[in-house]
């Protein structure tokens, strides 16, 4: 990739809402070459603190009963429609990858920066999946910071939910949205 090509990829990189991704997914061999660019990510004391949990298939939609179950369980009069969302969450894109923050006592490296590492994961992600040529949307909700959920996906104590990140083939394409304006957030430290 030419560095125009490369700047132009991430001047037009954009999410894809779940709802809107479906078949097909990345095959395997496509799958390993996003997680590759993924895992190139800044690490400080290459702790590697994150690893990636794959829901697909009827994995998403057994996720999205217990969701359902566990959505009444922390909101008794949840409306059905709500329950229902949550049942459903998990059932549109294809694949969805959980990144999972691995947090690590460490003289230098406090657990802010793992999370942030394990953040670039996600939007690492994010662009290969753009890349090629899939769509992708980094979600989180309530379900990425409840400790019944944790539980349920096999997470230990010292691990977070960062995000779930819904992977597929765009049903449509979106509509750019408003951006921040860079040079109004720019500013020079004085001294
Ligand atoms: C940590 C994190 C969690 C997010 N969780 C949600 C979410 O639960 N629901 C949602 O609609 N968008 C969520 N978003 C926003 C979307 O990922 C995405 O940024 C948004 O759809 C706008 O698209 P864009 O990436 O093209 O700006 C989250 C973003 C981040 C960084």
């Amino acid at each position: 990739m030419s560095d125009s090509c490369f700047l132009q990829a991430l001047g037009q990189r954009r999410s894809v809402p779940s709802l809107q991704l479906g078949e097909p997914a990345p095959d395997e061999a496509t799958l390993l070459r996003m997680l590759s660019a993924a895992v190139r990510v800044p690490d400080h004391g290459k702790l590697v603190p994150f690893r990636f949990l794959r829901l697909q298939g009827e994995a998403r939609h057994a996720l999205g009963e217990y969701l359902a179950r566990r959505s009444r369980e922390r909101t008794p009069d949840a409306s059905p429609a709500v329950v229902e969302k949550d049942r459903q969450r998990f059932s549109h894109a294809p694949l969805i990858l959980t990144v999972i923050a691995r947090l690590q006592d460490n003289p230098k490296v406090p657990e802010q920066e793992q999370l942030l590492t394990a953040g670039c994961v996600c939007f690492a992600l994010l662009q290969a999946a753009q890349g090629f040529g899939f769509g992708a949307q980094w979600l989180t909700a309530w379900m990425a910071y409840d400790d019944g959920v944790a539980r349920h996906l096999g997470l230990t104590g010292n691990e977070r939910i960062v995000g779930f990140i819904h992977i597929g083939t765009p049903k449509l394409q979106v509509p750019e949205r408003e951006r921040p304006d860079p040079a109004g957030l720019l500013e020079d430290w004085r001294p």
